[in-house]
C-alpha cells in the first residue's frame, strides 16, 4: 500500500524536527515541519531569504562551508551547532525557546536542482538536553562533588601537562600538597558534617587567592594539592604560606565555635632528571610528611 501523493504536504508539515531545503548559495527554499514551540521557532518566515541575510557572518559561512561540503563530497554530512532564537534575523520574538540550543544538522544533496540551482536538504535536531547532559558529565568526570574543586583524575591529567611543559621548554612547575591537620578530631568532636563543611571551606578559599592558571585539586580525604605553573620553588613557598594564613583566618570566621583548623603543606617543583610528573609529587608528600612530623601547621 502506498501513501495518497496529496497527503505528502501534510507528512510535512508534520516532520517532528524542521527540515530546510537550501540553495548551494545559502538561499532557504523551503522550511517544513519542526511545529512545537516547545523545541523549534516557526521557520517559515525565513524562506525567500539567505543564510546572509537572517545569520552572524561567521555562523552564516560556517553554514555556506557546509552545504558546499556536503554536495562537492555528494553524501550525507553531520554537523553540531550552536543557535539562538535572537541570533536569527526574524525569529527574535518568534514563539519558542529563548536560551542558546544545540541543533545536530544533518545535511543530504538532493538529486535535482532546484530553480537551476544545486540544493541540499537540511535536518535540524534540538539536541540541546544531550548537549547539557553530555556538560554535566563531563564535569562530573573531573570535578570532586563535595569541594567543587577538580578531583584527583583531572589533577594527574593537568599535571603530566606540565611535566611535558618542563621537559621540552624548561618551564618551572611547583606543585603544593596539603593536608589538614589533626582532621579526625574535627569529624570526632563535632560531627562529619562539619567536616564536611570545613573541607569545603579551605577549597573556598584557595579557590578566592588563585591565580587562573594554578589549579587546586582534592587529592582524597583532606588532602588537596596545589599546582603552580610559572612558579619556581621559592615563589611556591609564598603562595603555600599565603594559604596557610587564609585558612587559619578563613576557618576561623566561618567556624567561631571550634578550635583553630590549620594546615600543613609540602612544597616541591619539577627538576632536572625528573622521569615524570610522579616525581615532584612525591616530594611534596614526603615533604609533606616532615611538616607533620615537625609539628604541623608549617611549610616544609
Ligand atoms: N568530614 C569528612 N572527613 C573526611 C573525609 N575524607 C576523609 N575524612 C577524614 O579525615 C580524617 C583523616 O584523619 P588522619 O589521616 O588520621 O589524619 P588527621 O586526623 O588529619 O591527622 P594529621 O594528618 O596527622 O594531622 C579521617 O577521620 C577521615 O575519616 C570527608 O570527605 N569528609
Amino acid at each position: 500500500m502506498s501513501l495518497p501523493a496529496d497527503l505528502l504536504p501534510a507528512v510535512l508539515d508534520a516532520l517532528p524536527d524542521p527540515l530546510f531545503i537550501l540553495s548551494e548559495s545559502g538561499r532557504y527554499l523551503a522550511v517544513y515541519g519542526g511545529n512545537d514551540p516547545g523545541y523549534y521557532h516557526d521557520g517559515r518566515t525565513l524562506v525567500g531569504q539567505t543564510v546572509e541575510d537572517l545569520l552572524p557572518a561567521d555562523k552564516a559561512s560556517q553554514v555556506l562551508d557546509q552545504i558546499r561540503q556536503s554536495l562537492s563530497e555528494n553524501r550525507l554530512l553531520k554537523v553540531e551547532y550552536p543557535l539562538a532564537a535572537h541570533e536569527v534575523k526574524g525569529l527574535e520574538s518568534a514563539d519558542g525557546p529563548r536560551e542558546m540550543l544545540w541543533f545536530e544538522g544533518h545535511i543530504q544533496p538532493l538529486a535535482e536542482p532546484v530553480n537551476g540551482e544545486r540544493a541540499v536538504v537540511w535536518v535540524a535536531r534540538n539536541i540541546t538536553p544531550r548537549r547539557d547532559l553530555e556538560e554535566k558529565l563531563r564535569r562530573a568526570s573531573v570535578i570532586d562533588p563535595l569541594t567543587g574543586v577538580f578531583n584527583r583524575r583531572k589533577l594527574l591529567e593537568v599535571l603530566a601537562e606540565r611535566f611535558g611543559e618542563h621537559r621540552r621548554y624548561g618551564e618551572p612547575c611547583a606543585v603544593v600538597m596539603i593536608d589538614v591537620d589533626h582532621f579526625k578530631r574535627v569529624n570526632d568532636q563535632y560531627g562529619h558534617s562539619v567536616g564536611d563543611e570545613v573541607l569545603i571551606a579551605i577549597a573556598e578559599i584557595g579557590r578566592g587567592m588563585l591565580r587562573e592558571n594554578d589549579l587546586l585539586s582534592r587529592f582524597g580525604g583532606e588532602e588537596f594539592v596545589l599546582v603552580l605553573p610559572q612558579t619556581d620553588l621559592d615563589d611556591a613557598r609564598q603562595v603555600a604560606e599565603r594559604f596557610r594564613r587564609a585558612v587559619i583566618e578563613g576557618l576561623a570566621t566561618h567556624f567561631p565555635d571550634i578550635p583553630p583548623v590549620t594546615i600543613s603543606q609540602g612544597v616541591a617543583a619539577m627538576r632536572e632528571g625528573d622521569t615524570s610528573h610522579e616525581g615532584a609529587l612525591h616530594r611534596a608528600d614526603q615533604a609533606l610528611y616532615e611538616a607533620k612530623r615537625q609539628g604541623r601547621n608549617r611549610i616544609v
